[in-house]
């Protein structure tokens, strides 16, 4: 049964995701290279903790579990039943990360990987127990949304899958497992097909940013929580589909690698909320109260969803 679990890297979705480990009951280390990653971890615990408040999200009967946070990988995995890697998308880095840990920790600790897309096969190839690997993909931000994707790689054993779908379940989330081991998985596949079809049609004048955005979030977003993409078939009916793909498909972006508007801003420092300016402009100030307003409405929608609105 998994009780301990080693979050290593504690970025922008570590300190949501040991939130939310604790508030399910679960002890939880957490460890990163930067001094300031865990500095700034510690200091959004709170928030996090706030936010399950109102999401009304209680504790077990056993009551919460803890955050510890250390600045020493030995001392963060030891005795760990899991431990959830969170490093930066890179598969060197990633495989940095493993071969460090390889010999402190037991043949049988479960080693997830929070990757957004890396094939967990290949990042198996870095570990010395490939059974007890598997892919952990919550989504952004990792304490609000409930819904996080299992993946096992070539070599994972079928009991690891099983013990991490459990645990998801056992604290209330919502594990969806992945039956192949696809580059983006499932979640990101689609999002990014998404994604390349928005900016393709910014990038051409089609739309201006904002509207493009209010298209999506009122017209597509809004809808599709409540109806995924299989039933949206059914309700707008297969015949329409049909029509509609048979001459639309054939002029979507297929572009293959990435958009130069994207390369252009990425090359110019310009990553979004990170650094100030993406595809908007934010100041400190308006980060704070952007990130307060949607993490409110997420609440409101998610409770709304759940039926407890
Ligand atoms: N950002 C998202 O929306 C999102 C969502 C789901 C999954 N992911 C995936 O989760 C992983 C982490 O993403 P992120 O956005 O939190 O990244 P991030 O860049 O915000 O944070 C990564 C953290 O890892 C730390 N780090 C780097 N090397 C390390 C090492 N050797 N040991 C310990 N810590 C180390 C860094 O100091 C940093 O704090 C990635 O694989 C990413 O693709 C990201
Ligand atoms: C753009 C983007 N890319 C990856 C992920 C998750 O792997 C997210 C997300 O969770 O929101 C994302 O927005």
């Amino acid at each position: 049964m998994i009780q301990r679990i080693a979050i290593i890297g504690l970025g922008t979705m570590g300190p949501g995701m040991a939130a939310r480990l604790a508030r399910g009951g679960l002890q939880v280390a957490a460890y990163d290279v930067a001094p300031v990653a865990i500095e700034r971890a510690r200091s959004m615990l709170g928030v996090a903790d706030s936010v399950l408040d109102a999401l009304g999200i209680a504790p077990p009967q056993a009551g919460v579990g803890t955050v510890r946070f250390t600045d020493d990988l030995g001392d963060a995995v030891s005795g760990a039943d899991l431990i959830i890697e969170n490093v930066p998308e890179n598969i060197s880095v990633k495989a940095d990360v493993y071969r460090a840990i390889d010999s402190l920790i037991a043949s049988d600790t479960i080693v997830a990987s929070d990757t957004s897309g890396i094939p967990i096969t290949k990042l198996q190839e870095h570990i010395s127990h490939p059974e007890r690997m598997v892919g952990m993909h919550w989504s952004n931000p990792p304490h609000i949304i409930p819904m996080i994707e299992v993946i096992a790689g070539e070599k994972t054993a079928p009991q690891t899958v099983t013990t991490i779908r459990d645990l998801i379940r056992s604290i209330g989330l919502l594990p969806v497992v992945v039956k192949k081991d696809v580059p983006g998985f499932v979640e990101n596949r689609v999002l990014y097909a998404l994604l390349r079809e928005a900016v393709d049609l910014v990038e051409r004048g089609v739309i201006d940013p904002e509207d493009l955005d209010t298209c999506v979030s009122w017209g597509i977003g809004y809808k599709i929580a409540v109806i995924g993409p299989m039933a949206l078939l059914d309700m707008a009916g297969l015949d329409i589909y049909k029509s509609v793909s048979s001459f639309l498909n054939a002029d979507l972006s297929n572009r293959d690698d990435v958009a130069p508007m994207v390369l252009e801003k990425t090359n110019a420092s310009k990553f979004g909320i990170k650094s100030g300016e993406g595809m908007f402009s934010y100041t400190p100030e308006q980060t704070k109260a952007l990130q307060g307003e949607r993490a409110r409405k997420l609440v409101a929608v998610r409770r709304i969803l759940e039926g407890r609105g």
